[in-house]
């Protein structure tokens, strides 16, 4: 099967959450599925900076008003098709907004451009490549599914998987004699959106077949409080609505042979982590104790919850946990953070920016992760805790549902429990669910026990991957041996 995955963003090139991590991934994981992915990328600085040797196999004259091109190759593994076009992509910082902090004004047209070309690319545009099916990520790829469904092809399919339900790319409708769609288009079986254009909207009403990344989120989303308007829509074609969770990179993320880690470790030599734990405390300015070490690694925003965690850092240093944040976001969250930092020398520091490497270290080296998310569509952090024996305490919503066993009575029993999960998200839950994890970090033997069992649980590509890979052959009705779909 050939399919063409679009995205704004994709693992190593280009990443500013965890959509790039799951495009970066999916590619070698559905190869073992008998499933050939290229990815069509926007040609940014970063992403045109790590490129090798390519081919040039289109130039486009008029890409909406700008010149362009299209380069194939490898890079890091993967098959690539990158859309340089400088005019739209050349900018520096961000992918989406510019110097001041506002989203680029022709963000419209950047991202209608590269879904344009992604449906270009599925009508044969390169000689010798024809994808069977699309599969458009987030609304930046929106689009994708209505430009092939307006189109002159009726065998080609689209995927459009939905990574985020808050951002949706909505637009004015005067940006729509401009998107190179037909008139009718502009109809709410088409793209229209509550009187304007909405792209992810349009590529939840289009596609062949929806997914998001985990099964809760994906039920979820189909109620007011998390489908963002667009519940009604998802109710409506439910049975085209899938949630297949996310997996994780497991060779990038490996505390094994990790090398941004200062001592590598496996689930039988725990006891390494506490040299890792000693370069975090080095790294964001906490004293070398051996306090339970608590961290973030996020963006410092609302749906992540960051602010039932400032709500309880005072709490939290008083019981004799120490914290380290890592991660940016809005203002507001940043500064409360720094405020408490500076309130508590030596017990919580804070580090802005992305820093990958640094990322991996806090995983190898802190005792708890908090994902305190008010919605989670899957989240990734709480995979690589896992993955690293670092604790998970999370909110039950979404994938952080799915992935975390609570250590509750019977968890605990059954010797099943590999985190800490609590609901509703408030503050006052996450204050009992501190509480609740520190009284288990003080049994030694058993946090050790959970640490393992985390290690062990399954956060691979593998069973999602062959979900997908079945989704693209029932597309094209193709059988496959494992035929059923829940
Ligand atoms: N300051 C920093 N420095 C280094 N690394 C940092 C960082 N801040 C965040 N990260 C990294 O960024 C990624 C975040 O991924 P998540 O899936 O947790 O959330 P995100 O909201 O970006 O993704 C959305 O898409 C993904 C993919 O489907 C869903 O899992 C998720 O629920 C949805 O919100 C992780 O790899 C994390 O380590």
């Amino acid at each position: 099967m050939e399919v063409l995955s679009v995205a704004s963003e994709v693992y190593p090139l280009i990443k500013t959450g965890g959509l790039a991590d799951v495009t970066g991934a999916l590619p070698a994981a559905l190869a073992k599925n008998g499933v050939t992915m290229r990815t069509l990328v926007p040609g940014y600085p970063a992403v045109m900076g790590k490129l090798g040797p390519m081919r040039e196999v289109h130039a486009f004259a008029d890409l909406f008003g700008v010149t362009g091109r299209l380069l194939a190759g490898r890079v890091d593994g993967l098959d690539l098709i990158v859309l340089d076009a400088p005019a739209l992509y050349d900018r520096p910082g961000n992918p989406y907004v510019g110097p001041e902090g506002w989203d680029w004004p022709d963000n419209w047209k950047r991202f209608a451009a590269l879904s344009w070309v992604a449906s270009e690319l599925g009508l044969g545009l390169v000689e010798g490549y024809r994808p069977q099916i699309i599969h458009a990520h987030d609304w930046q790829a929106g689009l994708t599914a209505a430009y092939v469904k307006y189109g002159p092809s009726s065998t080609l399919k689209t995927v459009m998987t939905v990574h985020n339900m808050a951002f949706q790319g909505t637009y004015g409708g005067d940006i729509f004699g401009q998107l190179r769609l037909p008139p009718h288009a502009y109809s709410i079986e088409g793209v229209e959106y509550f009187g304007g254009i909405g792209y992810l909207k349009a590529g939840v009403e289009c596609a062949d077949v929806v997914t998001t990344v985990s099964p809760t989120y994906s039920a979820e989303i189909r109620t007011p409080a998390f489908g963002m308007g667009l519940d009604g829509l998802l109710n409506n074609r439910s049975q085209t609505v899938f949630g297949i969770l996310n997996g994780i990179d497991m060779e990038a993320w490996n505390p094994a042979t990790d090398a941004s880690l200062r001592s590598t470790y496996t689930g039988n030599s725990l006891l390494s982590r506490q040299t890792n734990k000693a370069a975090v405390q080095e790294a964001f300015g906490l004293e070398a104790t051996d306090s339970p070490l608590f961290s973030v690694v996020s963006r410092l925003t609302w749906q992540k919850g960051i602010d039932l965690i400032v709500a309880n850092i005072d709490m939290m240093v008083a019981e004799g946990v120490q914290l380290a944040v890592l991660g940016s976001g809005e203002t507001e969250l940043e500064n409360a953070v720094r405020a408490a930092a500076a309130r508590h020398p030596g017990r919580v520091g804070l580090i802005t920016g992305y820093n990958e490497q640094l990322s991996h270290l806090v995983q190898g080296g802190a005792d708890v992760m908090m994902v305190p998310s008010r919605f989670e569509p899957c989240g990734l952090t709480q995979l690589y805790a896992l993955r690293y024996g670092c604790i998970p305490l999370v909110s039950r919503v979404g994938g952080l549902n799915d992935t975390v066993i609570d250590a509750n009575v019977a968890a605990l029993q059954a010797e099943v429990a590999t985190g800490v999960q609590f609901a509703p998200p408030t503050a006052e839950a996450l204050a009992d669910a501190v509480r609740r994890t520190l009284a288990l970090y003080a049994d030694d033997k058993s946090w050790k026990k959970m640490q393992r069992r985390g290690m062990k649980s399954d956060v691979s590509w593998e069973s999602s991957a062959a979900r997908y890979a079945q989704l693209y052959a029932s597309l094209i009705g193709l059988k496959t041996d494992d035929d059923s779909n829940d």
